[in-house]
Formats: structure tokens, C-alpha cells, sequence
């Protein structure tokens, strides 16, 4: 006996171009998202995650490549998708004169087996305002609403864009607990965000974007982990002589890639590279040198926004 076709990945782009004005906004660009599985798009402002993303709900038509979302093409199966797709959005759409409870309920009607609404209310807090208009919700209130509407028609497939953002931290908490949850269901949930910690606690497969193109991706860890890397943290006087302190750090006789020494903002300094008890002691001994006082210093790993920093660059775009 055969073994059962495999289930396609919930969503698979394969050679994506999508261009505005002659630019490929998104270029060539490869990704692939499974069931049970988080995973979470990041870039800086304008890396293409939102186009990538809207070209996946059919909302755009990809120049060149491949989109297909749960074996079918978004463009010519819409229909039967919007049935095994969430969607939550920033802007969440929503008609904004009706009250809360009944917008969700009436999408829950319009699925063959919906989620529980009482308990949707119950976990996301919806009570205190489900008789308030969509108008009048404050913008934490309107995420969890769209979240509660974006999976209460149990979805295969969710897309979730910032779901925590402006949200208090007990609803950053339960939000996040559901979308664990939904994943241990074998849900395929795409998450895009600028949180960096949001996608450090969710994610279990990262990509990272960057003009319309995948600069890395693997899991947070792999990310992460790259050998004993450790991160130097310290906080000095401001406009140090990083050159100085490089080279006085890269004569410790370490082995692995040279420490690069970067102060992302006056006064606070982020040292990357292999950091040993010589790192230390070298820096130590450099700023003694110079009387220079360091005050606060902790060593730590890595965090995926070192990471997004170092791959992404400090530039604003
Ligand atoms: N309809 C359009 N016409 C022209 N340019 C567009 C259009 N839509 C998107 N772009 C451009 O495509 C690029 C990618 O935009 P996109 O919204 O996909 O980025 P993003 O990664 O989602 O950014 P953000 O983090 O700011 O949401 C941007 O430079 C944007 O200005």
C-alpha cells in the first residue's frame, strides 16, 4: 500500500516578483510556511513583507513565480480560501458601527463549525466591551476583537500582522498564549512584526526580509545561537573611540570572528563577536588607559534584534 499523499505546506511562494514602477519591491523571493508551525516575516519598513503577505490572500497578482496557499492558487481560489484563511490585520477592516459581540458572532455564522464565542470572549477579554461600537474601541481592544475574528471560523491558516501591538501586557500574555495554542492545534500561523521579542517567543521558523529578498531564516536559536557568540553590553561616556577599543579588543588572542564594537545610541555600547573573560579584561584595561569610567556592563546572549541589527543594518529607511 501507497503511503497518503503529504499535505502541501500551508503556504508555499516560489520565485515571487512583484514590481511598482519598474522596481521589484518583492524579488525572487522563496518561502515556505507549515502546519503546526510559527512563522514569522520580519524587515525593516519597505523589505516587501506586506506585499509578499497580500499576494498570499489574493489580494495582489504575483509579476512572476508561484504563490499557492493550501495546495491552491490565492488569485483563482479565493473563495473557497477566505473559508480555511484568518486574516488580522493593523487596520482591521472592520465595519465600525456595529458592536463588538454581535460583529463577532455574525462571522461566526457564517462558518460551518466556529469556535466557541463565549469562550473566545472569555480568553481575550472581549466582555467589558462587547456591547461598545468598533468606532469606540481603543486600539488594543479593537486587536483582540480582530484576532477573536480572525480565528473563530477554526482556520488552517491564519496571518497575523502585529497581533500584539498596542496591547497591555496581560493582553500581550493571552494573545500570545493563543497563538501557542492554535499552533499546537496544527494550525499554520504567518506572523509579521516589528516586535522582535513578540517573534523571539512565538517563532519557530524565522525569515528575515530585506529589499523584497530572504537575507536569512532558520529557527530563533539557530538565529540566535551562532557558536558561544555572547553580547557585551556597557555604558560609558558618550563618541569612545571605537576604532581604538576594536583593536584593543582583537589582540585578547581569542580564536572565532574579531569582537566589532557599535554604539547604537550616546553612551550605550553593544560589543558582538566571540566575548571571553580577555574581552573583559581588555576593555578594562583600555578604559583605564584612557580614564575612562564604564558604568553598568552585563554580558548576554544574543537576541534576535542583535541578530535583525546586524543583518539589517542601523540606517533608518
Ligand atoms: N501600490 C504600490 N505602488 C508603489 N509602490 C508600492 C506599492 N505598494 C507597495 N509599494 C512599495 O513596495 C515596497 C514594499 O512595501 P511593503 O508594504 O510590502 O513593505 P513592508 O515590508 O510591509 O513594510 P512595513 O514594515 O513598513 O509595513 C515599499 O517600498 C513600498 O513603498
Amino acid at each position: 500500500m501507497s503511503a497518503p499523499p503529504a499535505a502541501p505546506p500551508a503556504v508555499e511562494i516560489r520565485g515571487l516578483v512583484k514590481r511598482h514602477g519598474g522596481r521589484a519591491v518583492v524579488d525572487r523571493l522563496d518561502l515556505t510556511a507549515e502546519a503546526g508551525r510559527v512563522t514569522a516575516v520580519l524587515g525593516p519598513n519597505g523589505a516587501g513583507k506586506t506585499t509578499t503577505i497580500e499576494c498570499c490572500e489574493g489580494l495582489r497578482a504575483p509579476d512572476e513565480g508561484s504563490v499557492r496557499v493550501l495546495g491552491l492558487d490565492p488569485q483563482a481560489h479565493g473563495r473557497e480560501l477566505r473559508a480555511q484563511v484568518g486574516v488580522m490585520l493593523q487596520d482591521s477592516g472592520l465595519p465600525t458601527a456595529v458592536r463588538a459581540l454581535d460583529m463577532l458572532r455574525h462571522v461566526a455564522t457564517m462558518y460551518a463549525e466556529p469556535r466557541d464565542v463565549a469562550e473566545l470572549v472569555e480568553r481575550l477579554g472581549l466582555r467589558d466591551f462587547a456591547g461598545t461600537t468598533i468606532r469606540r474601541l481603543s486600539g488594543g481592544q479593537r486587536q483582540r476583537l480582530a484576532l477573536a475574528i480572525a480565528i473563530v471560523g477554526r482556520p488552517a491558516l491564519v496571518f497575523l500582522d502585529e497581533p500584539s501591538a498596542g496591547m497591555d501586557p496581560q493582553s500581550r500574555l493571552a494573545v500570545w498564549e493563543l497563538v501557542r495554542e492554535l499552533r499546537d492545534e496544527g494550525v499554520a500561523v504567518v506572523l509579521t512584526t516589528h516586535l522582535m521579542d513578540e517573534a523571539e517567543s512565538l517563532a519557530d521558523h524565522v525569515v528575515v526580509l530585506d529589499h523584497g529578498k530572504v537575507i536569512a531564516e532558520g529557527g530563533v536559536r539557530d538565529l540566535v545561537a551562532a557558536a558561544d557568540d555572547r553580547t557585551l553590553r556597557f555604558e560609558a561616556p558618550p563618541a569612545l573611540d571605537l576604532a581604538s577599543l576594536g583593536a584593543a579588543l582583537a589582540t585578547t588572542g581569542q580564536t572565532g570572528p574579531a569582537p566589532v564594537v557599535q554604539e547604537p545610541s550616546p553612551g550605550e555600547y553593544v560589543l558582538s563577536g566571540a566575548v571571553t573573560p580577555e574581552t573583559l579584561a581588555a576593555l578594562t584595561a583600555w578604559s583605564a588607559d584612557r580614564g575612562v569610567l564604564v558604568t553598568r556592563t552585563s554580558v548576554g546572549r544574543r537576541t534576535l534584534e542583535d541578530v535583525f541589527l546586524d543583518l539589517t543594518g542601523r540606517n533608518l529607511r
